[in-house]
C-alpha cells in the first residue's frame, strides 16, 4: 500500500507542529552582501590565521568576546573597544572577537541569537539569521575579524563568508557531519576536546576535516547536494578541559596533546580556551590560565599558538528569564560567566608581553646558535 503524502508526512514529522519556509543562504546574501574591502581583509586575516596554525607567524591568535551575543548594541559598543585595542597589539596578539551566535546546551537553555533574537521565546528564527549575518558585516567593517561556532550545519552558508575563524564546540566534535562540514571550507577551524576531556576526539578530528569527503550538503539556494570535499589543511585542536578530567591547559596537558598530534601526524599548534572546563566556568578563574599560559609562552613554548577568552564590557553572568528582557543588566552575559572589560585588557596586556618575551628568546637562541656554528667554522679552518 503507498502513502499519500498527507500519510507519509504524518509518519515522518510527527512531532513537527509547526514550520515556515527560509530566506535561503543566497538571498540573504544578496540582500546583505559582503563588501569587497571586507571580503579581502577576511581573505588576509584568513591566511594570518593559517600561517600562526603552521608557526609561519610567531603571533599569538587570541579569540575573546562574549560567551554568547544577545543584544545588538552591546556587542557593538564592544567590538568598537576591542577593534582599538587589537590595533595596539598587532605586533604580538592576532585579536578576533567572539561572535556567537548558536549555544549548543548540556540538556536545554537559551540556545543563542539565531533560535530566540528577540529574548521573548518567539524563535523568530528569519529575523535571528537576519540581524546575526547583519552584526557580522557591522564587526568586520571595524577591521576587527569575526570568530564564530559552526554548530548547525544549515546555518553556516547564511554567515561563512564573513567569518575569519571557527570552533566546533565540545559537544559536536566528535560528529561525522561537523568534520565533514569543515573538510569543505576554507576557514581555520579549532576543533574543541569532548566536553568530558578526551582530547583524541579533538585529534581525530583534525585527522578526518583534513581529508576528502563525499558528503550531503546544502547550496546557496537551498538544493540539497551530494558534495565532495578536498579537505582543511587549517585545523587545530583546543583544549577546554573537561568535566571528567578536569582542566588540561597545564604544560604537561599541552607536551601530551603535542606527542597525540605527531603521533597522528597532525601538524598543527594548539589553542587554549581559558574559559568552560578549564576554568569550571568562573569566568574569574580565567585570570589563573592566562597567567599559566603567559608563563609557558614566556618560557619559550613552541606549542601554544592562541588562547580563547570568555569577556564582556561586564564581568559575571546573569540569569535571563524568558520574556524578561527589560530586567537584564546592560553588557553582562545571560550564558557563561566573563571576564569584564578592564580586565579583559589587562589579560591582553599579559599576553602581548608574554609573546614579546618568547620572541626575544627565540632571537637569542638563534644568536647562540649563530655564532656556535661560526665558531666551529673558524676552528674547522683552523
Ligand atoms: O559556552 C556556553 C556553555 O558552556 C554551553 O553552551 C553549555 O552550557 P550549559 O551547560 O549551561 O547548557
Ligand atoms: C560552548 C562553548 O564551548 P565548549 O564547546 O567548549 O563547551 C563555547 O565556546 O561557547
Amino acid at each position: 500500500m503507498t502513502n499519500t503524502v498527507d500519510d507519509s508526512e504524518q509518519t515522518h514529522f510527527k512531532g513537527v507542529v509547526h514550520s515556515q519556509i527560509l530566506t535561503n543562504p543566497g538571498a540573504m546574501i544578496a540582500k546583505h552582501p559582503c563588501p569587497h574591502d571586507i571580503e579581502r581583509f577576511i581573505s588576509k586575516t584568513r591566511r594570518e590565521i593559517s600561517d600562526i596554525i603552521h608557526g609561519k607567524d610567531d603571533r599569538l591568535l587570541v579569540v575573546i568576546g562574549p560567551c554568547s551575543i544577545h543584544n545588538i548594541t552591546e556587542a557593538i559598543e564592544y567590538a568598537k573597544k576591542l577593534s582599538i585595542v587589537a590595533k595596539k597589539h598587532v605586533s604580538t596578539l592576532l585579536i578576533v572577537m567572539r561572535v556567537y551566535f548558536e549555544k549548543p546546551r548540556t540538556t536545554v537553555g537559551w540556545k543563542g541569537l539565531v533560535y530566540d533574537p528577540h529574548l521573548d521565546g518567539t524563535s523568530n528564527i528569519s529575523d535571528g539569521l537576519q540581524l546575526s549575518r547583519q552584526l557580522l558585516l557591522t564587526i568586520n567593517s571595524f577591521h576587527l575579524p569575526c570568530a564564530c561556532e559552526f554548530l548547525q550545519p544549515m546555518i553556516v552558508p547564511y554567515v561563512s563568508d564573513l567569518v575569519s575563524w571557527a570552533a566546533i564546540g565540545a559537544r559536536t566534535t566528535e560528529s561525522q557531519i561537523h568534520r565533514e562540514l569543515v573538510s569543505g571550507l576554507n576557514i581555520p577551524i579549532g576543533f574543541k576536546n569532548g566536553s568530558n576531556g578526551c582530547v583524541q576526539t579533538a585529534v581525530d578530528a583534525c585527522v578526518t576535516s583534513g581529508m576528502a569527503h563525499a558528503s550531503l550538503s546544502i547550496d546557496h539556494w537551498g538544493n540539497i547536494v551530494s558534495c565532495y570535499t578536498s579537505g582543511n589543511e587549517d585545523v587545530h585542536v583546543v583544549l577546554r578541559g573537561g568535566s571528567v578530567t578536569g582542566p588540561n591547559y597545564s604544560s604537561k596537558h599541552v607536551m601530551e596533546t603535542q606527542k597525540r598530534l605527531k603521533a597522528n601526524n597532525v601538524t598543527s599548534k594548539i589553542m587554549i580556551d581559558c574559559s568552560h572546563g578549564n576554568s569550571l566556568k568562573d569566568g574569574e578563574r580565567q585570570k589563573h590560565v592566562i597567567e599559566d599560559i603567559c608563563q609557558q609562552i614566556a618560557n619559550g613554548d613552541q606549542s601554544i599558538m592562541g588562547v580563547m577568552i570568555e569577556s564582556n564590557l561586564v564581568c559575571g553572568r546573569q540569569t535571563f528569564l524568558e520574556g524578561k528582557k527589560h530586567l537584564l543588566k546592560y553588557g553582562q552575559s545571560i550564558t557563561d560567566s566573563c571576564l569584564g572589560w578592564d580586565v579583559s585588557t589587562a589579560q591582553l596586556q599579559l599576553l602581548a608581553e608574554s609573546v614579546a618575551d618568547r620572541r626575544h628568546r627565540n632571537y637569542q637562541s638563534k644568536i647562540v646558535s649563530t655564532e656556535s656554528v661560526s665558531n666551529t667554522n673558524v676552528n674547522h679552518h683552523q
